[in-house]
């Protein structure tokens, strides 16, 4: 979480002239706000939503930026295993501000949360990774301008 799929995955796909969606807007504007989806719904409604979100735009030429948990849903985790995945990491000693005062259901005890939550999920992240950047001291354009150039001829 707060690693920079949304921010760099904009200007990632602008710089490929591709379209680009981000899954966690989708389900904002088709069921509403994150955390209320989270309070009277519950996680395995939002799980459902995100599949059927990231389900409809993985595959297509794009840069897809996905919610940090996309990957527990095994069916999305398949998807995935056949697409170009940019695995974006950040320190947690640099996550700490970025997640200061934001409403992300799952980081109720605030850095503690994402540590945990970053321990749990790495490996998945890690064995789904087709190449990995690390977000902790270059700027977004920086980033974007090298996901790119990467990206270029892959997808
Ligand atoms: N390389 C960076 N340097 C400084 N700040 C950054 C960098 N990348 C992202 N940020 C900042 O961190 C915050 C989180 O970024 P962003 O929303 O893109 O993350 P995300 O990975 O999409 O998070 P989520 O898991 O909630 O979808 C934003 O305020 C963004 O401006
Ligand atoms: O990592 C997660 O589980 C989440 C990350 C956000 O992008 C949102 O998808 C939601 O807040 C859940
Ligand atoms: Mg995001």
């Amino acid at each position: 979480m707060a690693a920079g799929k949304s921010k760099i995955g904009r200007r990632v796909a602008r710089h490929l002239g591709v379209p680009f969606t981000d899954t966690d807007r989708m389900i904002v504007s088709e069921h509403g706000p994150i955390p209320a989806i989270f309070e009277s719904e519950g996680e395995d409604a939002f799980r459902a939503y995100e599949r059927a979100a990231v389900a409809r735009s993985v595959g297509k030429r794009s840069v897809v930026s996905l919610g940090g948990g996309a990957v527990l849903h095994p069916d999305t985790a398949t998807l995935l295993e056949s697409a170009t995945v940019v695995y974006l990491t950040v320190s947690a000693e640099v996550v700490r501000s970025r997640i200061a005062g934001s409403n992300r259901p799952l980081l109720t005890d605030g850095i503690e949360s994402w540590e945990r939550i970053f321990a749990e999920r790495r490996p998945t992240y890690e064995r789904l990774a087709t190449a990995t950047w690390d977000t902790s001291r270059l700027p977004i354009s920086r980033l974007a301008d090298e996901i790119a150039d990467w990206a270029r001829g892959r997808i």
